[in-house]
């Protein structure tokens, strides 16, 4: 998917790229755009365009949601399933509904978009079981777990231990700032300096690109944090793939996370981060933390970031949904 310029569409690329360039598939692109604005003859044109280089006997993985509505979704799908004997995978990135109140009432038209595929690959079991309770058909399903997020990291220089928070979201921060009363653990935002945190410990770093990310992440320290304001949320949150848990792991950070989260077995088992249910727990965890905890989850993610960074998720989850369809 193109045209968003949002984390979905980096997802949504990334994922591209590596079955591109190192599994051979072919990309059909999608562009996000304004699917009302077009005339029936002109969506028909353009979906026509979308499926050109489909073939009888093809595999299709369709990335969802596309941002178009559960209706293109549907149309395009029809395009496709008119070919012989083609298999669709679809690859649930976001539910939707789940996320956006406003697009609650879509529910139904994904779950059935969902049952016309032969193969569902799921964010994790957590959003599996939810998406069986609501109508998920579909018997082959597999687990994505994990996102990645591919990038070289100076290995011979490890996060070192500091008492900072860093938090890489990109929805509002306010309540965050409000409450932050720690003088000894640093908060950090990749937001604009905000006059509203004057004299609290809290550091400005602004919008970083990737590349620059990582490496300041690395550079500087501490924890990463996942977190949301918004109740709607903090409810998707226990059960989606969270994109920047990926990018604090990849840069080498332990995590700080909610119990909830449908990632919790892997991250306790191989000590990636804490579990807290406030912020506030968080920042009296890591004030009593010794350089011996710290470094022993450090370990732990330099160690599971090898999956992370060399994109060994989607290409597990790609060659083992093909090898499902088939076997
Ligand atoms: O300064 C920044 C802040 C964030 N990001 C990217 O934006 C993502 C977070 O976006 P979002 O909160 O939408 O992701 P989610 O975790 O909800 O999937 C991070 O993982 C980064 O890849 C970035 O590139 N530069």
């Amino acid at each position: 998917m193109n045209g968003q310029a949002s984390t979905a569409q980096v997802a949504q690329n990334m994922v591209a790229k590596i079955a591109r360039e190192q599994l051979g598939f072919t990309e059909m692109g999608i562009y996000n755009y304004n699917v009302a604005s077009d005339s029936p003859d002109k969506l028909s044109g353009r979906l026509d365009g979308i499926i050109a280089g489909l073939s009888v006997d093809d595999v299709v993985i369709l990335q969802s949601p596309t941002w178009n509505g559960a209706r293109f979704e549907h149309l395009l799908l029809d395009r496709i399933k008119a070919y012989r004997n083609v298999k669709v995978i679809v690859f649930i990135h976001d539910v939707v509904p789940w996320m956006n109140a406003d697009a609650s009432g879509e529910l139904t038209n994904y779950i059935k978009l969902y049952n016309r595929c032969d193969l569902v690959i799921s964010p994790n079991q957590k959003m599996t079981n939810r998406l069986r309770e609501c109508g998920l058909m579909v018997t082959k399903v597999i687990n994505q777990e994990f996102w990645d997020h591919p990038v070289a990291v100076d290995s011979t220089k490890v996060a070192p231990f500091a008492k900072r928070v860093t938090f890489i979201g990109l929805g509002s921060t306010k309540p965050l700032i409000e409450n932050w009363d720690s003088e000894q653990v640093k908060l950090v935002l990749t937001t604009d300096k905000q006059p509203m945190a004057a004299d609290k410990n809290i550091e400005f770093m602004g919008y970083q690109y990737d590349y620059n990310l990582l490496g300041r992440l690395r550079q500087q320290g501490g924890f990463g944090l996942l977190w949301n304001a918004l109740p709607i949320w903090r409810e998707y949150m226990q059960y989606n793939t969270s994109y920047k848990l990926s990018t604090y792991l990849a840069a080498g950070l332990p995590v700080i996370t909610s119990p909830n989260i449908a990632q919790r077995e892997v991250i306790e088992a191989k000590k990636l981060g804490l579990f807290v249910n406030s912020v506030d727990e968080a920042v009296r965890q890591i004030e009593n933390m010794t350089s011996a905890e710290y470094q022993e989850m450090r370990a732990g993610v330099e160690e599971f970031a090898h999956l992370i960074r060399n994109g060994y998720f989607t290409k597990r989850i790609l060659t083992e949904a093909i090898f499902n369809l088939f076997y």
